[in-house]
């Protein structure tokens, strides 16, 4: 005979159903006459929790900020901002297309399908049908978009959220760009890994793995400039108002905020760290802490400002890996480079060896609380701080190039790829000198911002 437990029957409470019993303890249970109605009744009663039931995605994510982030993806701008990132959407679909077997003749899921341009990229590899999800009103466009592609039959749009999905099969290979800022932004890597829930055993994702770099920097001018915004608050008669009060707060906002912008590979004073995520090995729960233990050999002696963080994304296919670098040698794209500055610089000499350390902690509000700190070679001293990636300080446009690198001179990050035998194969193409390309891309995001059409960040701070 099945029970229902008192969560059960409490859930499905407006219904009137008539609990028999002679006293309170019997009254948790419902007995049936048979076992046939009894398990009929077990089922609607099962569909009935499922439903009032919370999605993962609900569960993890403050109301406010679930319905600012699907209006901020709901708009075509936003959507066209993140197309128009040469870098991104061509590497996407260079590594779809290389790579044709994971795609030819399969079903696809397309989590976070935006216009669907993703989806297209897979059709164009051969996919057989893809599924593409969207939760925000995007999904009307891209449904517009592919009918008018005449793709209706091979493209299925699905509106909702992935955690609140339902496919009528499995999949042999899931797509996604679910990348913030310092990779983990938005947390939608984890609706991503949540999708692994429809993936046939052995199937392929793209992106396979996503690897984040973390190196010590040194800024003088970044860190005045932060020093000296909340000075504002110093006056003591602004417009006859004394301000001072509130100068301690205003600092301690200014150094909660990641600044997004570039920096010349020559400021970082040692070789990055690398923290590889499998994306096809995690959990979504893995994603709540990060927790990064960090140890840099110090190639260049200086004042450490605080943590320069940059990501690369590994597609590994069944023919090729093909991999998107944000790395700051690397051509810039709108997910430019995070740096994360300390409460206070820690001076510290070639040959050092310097112990750090990253916590990141998931919010509600589909961000991370960011707690760095850099302990001082020798002492007990250690240098802290605690950042919102929530409400990044976008300075991109506004940054000073640092001087190049002298001839033949080799940064201590290319030392780090070189001697990793590390290779973007989309964006490694170096043309020009690192510093000189910088300023080109510098000069082409101006260019094509002025045309209205580059790529922004909205002060919502996702992409
Ligand atoms: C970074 S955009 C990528 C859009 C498109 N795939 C592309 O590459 O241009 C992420 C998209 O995923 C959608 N999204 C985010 N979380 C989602 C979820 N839990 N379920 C379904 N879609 C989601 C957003 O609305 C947004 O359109």
């Amino acid at each position: 005979m099945l029970v229902f437990t008192s969560t059960e029957i409490a859930r499905v409470g407006r219904l009137s159903i008539v609990l028999t019993g002679e006293n309170d303890a019997e009254s948790s249970f419902m007995k049936f006459p048979n076992e046939a109605d009894c398990k009929s009744a077990h089922t609607i009663l099962k569909e009935l929790t499922h439903s009032d039931r919370k999605s993962v995605f609900t569960n993890r994510t403050d109301k406010d900020s679930a319905t600012q982030y699907f209006q901020f993806y709901s708009y075509l701008s936003q959507q066209q901002n993140m197309m128009q990132d040469y870098v991104r959407t061509n590497t996407y679909q260079h590594a779809m297309l290389v790579n044709m077997a994971d795609f030819s003749g399969k079903v696809v899921l397309d989590v976070g399908a935006g216009s669907g341009i993703l989806s297209f990229f897979a059709i164009q590899a051969g996919a057989k049908k893809v599924y593409a999800v969207e939760a925000s009103n995007m999904a009307q466009h891209c449904e517009a978009l592919v009918k008018a592609n005449g793709l209706a039959d091979k493209i299925h749009v699905i509106a909702g959220k992935i955690e609140e999905t339902k496919l009528p099969e499995m999949v042999d290979t899931i797509i996604s760009e679910p990348i913030g800022y310092m990779l983990f932004n938005e947390r939608m890597i984890e609706t991503y890994l949540h999708a692994k829930k429809f993936l046939k055993p052995n199937g392929k994702m793209f992106p396979t793995e996503g690897h984040l770099y973390v190196a010590p920097f040194c800024d003088e001018a970044l860190f005045q400039e932060q020093s000296m915004k909340p000075n504002f608050w110093c006056h003591t008669s602004f417009h006859g108002v004394n301000l001072t009060s509130l100068r301690e707060s205003a600092f301690e906002e200014t150094f909660k905020q990641p600044i997004v912008d570039t920096f010349h590979i020559s400021s970082c004073l040692a070789a990055a760290n690398k923290y590889p995520c499998d994306f096809l090995a995690l959990n979504e729960q893995d994603l709540y802490v990060i927790d990064v233990p960090l140890m840099f050999t110090i190639t260049t002696s200086g004042y450490i400002h605080g943590l320069a963080f940059w990501f690369d994304l590994a597609f590994k296919g069944s023919s090729e890996t093909v991999w998107l670098s944000t790395s700051p040698m690397e051509p810039l794209t709108h997910w430019y480079q995070v740096r994360c500055l300390l409460q206070s610089p820690v001076y510290v000499h070639q040959g050092q060896n310097v112990s750090a350390h990253l916590t990141m902690r998931a919010n509600s509000r589909q961000s991370y609380d960011v707690e760095i700190s850099v302990s001082h070679p020798g002492t007990s001293v250690k240098s802290t701080n605690v950042l919102d990636l929530k409400n990044p300080y976008f300075r991109y446009g506004n940054q000073v190039i640092a001087p190049s690198l002298q001839a033949n001179e080799v940064s201590p990050t290319e030392q780090y790829y070189a001697s990793n035998g590390y290779h973007t194969n989309m964006v490694n193409t170096k043309p020009l000198p690192a510093h000189e390309q910088q300023v080109q891309n510098l000069a082409n995001f101006t260019a094509v911002s002025i045309s209205g059409a580059g790529y922004g960040c909205s002060q919502y701070g996702f992409k």
